[in-house]
């Protein structure tokens, strides 16, 4: 179990003059649970996630994990610490799934993978986790648009960091990909103390997954607790500018039916 919680305070993300986060608090994240980032489209849900990461230049305020400070660090220092899956895989890569994984683990070493031989036995499992060993030879870029993100899932995952931040890890998944991939993030998350960040835009599948939703629209948090407090008609209004019902299936999830767009709203 690892386990220092992830606080970020007065967080300004810009790309160039163009500032999208500013003065951004996020209460400390901790180890062990799964937090979903939701909100519409360009609400900065992949802006905050990448300034995190500290993925993008000149970002200012402190992300800390315990009395680390993520941002003073290094990228390999900060590599070992933390995982950051984006949307796309980078395109044109003549490598096969298991020389990138091997290749993944090999940049940041990790116990889990302290030599080649470990990395290739490791990468091998993370691969089977996830349903997809049978890829391991296959070249990534004649893989479907889901076999790659879940290729991109297993290089975050096959490193257990501390911080595992996934920005939209299903937006390509069938249904029954989507619920396996989310039961095992939450399951990695809970059994290593893993601070996990998940940006989602299907709200039943992070109601259901995530121990707290925060909604975020304008770079701004609007709402930050648990899915049934923050998933309110009066935020789904506020935020998605829609007509919204929340609802419990028969197994007791919570649903969001959307009605409506909101007259006069862009
Ligand atoms: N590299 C970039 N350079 C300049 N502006 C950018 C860049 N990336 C994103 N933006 C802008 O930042 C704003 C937030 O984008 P971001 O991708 O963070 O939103 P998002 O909430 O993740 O959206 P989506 O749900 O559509 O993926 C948008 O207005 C977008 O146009």
């Amino acid at each position: 179990m690892k386990g220092a919680p992830l606080a970020v305070s007065d967080l300004r993300v810009a790309y160039g003059r163009r500032v999208i986060v500013e003065g951004l608090n996020l209460a400390p994240l901790q180890p062990g649970t799964l937090t979903a980032l939701v909100g519409p489209n360009a609400a900065g849900k992949s802006t905050l996630l990448r300034g995190i990461a500290g993925l993008v230049p000149r970002t200012r305020g402190t992300v800390r994990l315990g009395d680390r400070d993520l941002l003073g660090m290094s990228i390999p220092e900060r590599a070992r610490h933390l995982a950051y899956m984006p949307q796309g895989l980078p395109g044109g890569v003549a490598l096969t799934v298991l020389e990138t994984l091997v290749g993944a683990l090999r940049a940041v070493p990790t116990n889990l993978a302290p030599d080649g031989a470990s990395a290739a036995s490791h990468a091998i499992a993370v691969l089977r986790q996830l349903g997809i060993e049978h890829l391991a030879l296959r070249y990534l870029d004649r893989l479907s648009g889901g076999q790659r993100q879940l290729v991109g899932l297993a290089q975050a995952l096959a490193r257990e960091p501390e911080v595992l931040l996934l920005d939209e890890p299903t937006s390509a998944l069938d249904l029954r990909h989507q619920v396996s991939v989310m039961t095992l993030v939450r399951e990695t998350v809970l059994r290593a103390g893993l601070v996990g960040v998940v940006v989602l835009h299907d709200l039943a599948l992070a109601a259901r997954f995530s121990d707290r939703l925060v909604a975020l629209s304008a770079g701004a948090i609007q709402a930050d607790g648990t899915p049934e407090e923050t998933l309110t008609p009066d935020l789904l209004a506020r935020v998605y500018e829609v007509e919204a019902r929340v609802e419990r299936c028969s197994l007791g999830h919570l649903l969001v039916l959307a009605d409506a767009p909101i007259k006069g709203a862009a």
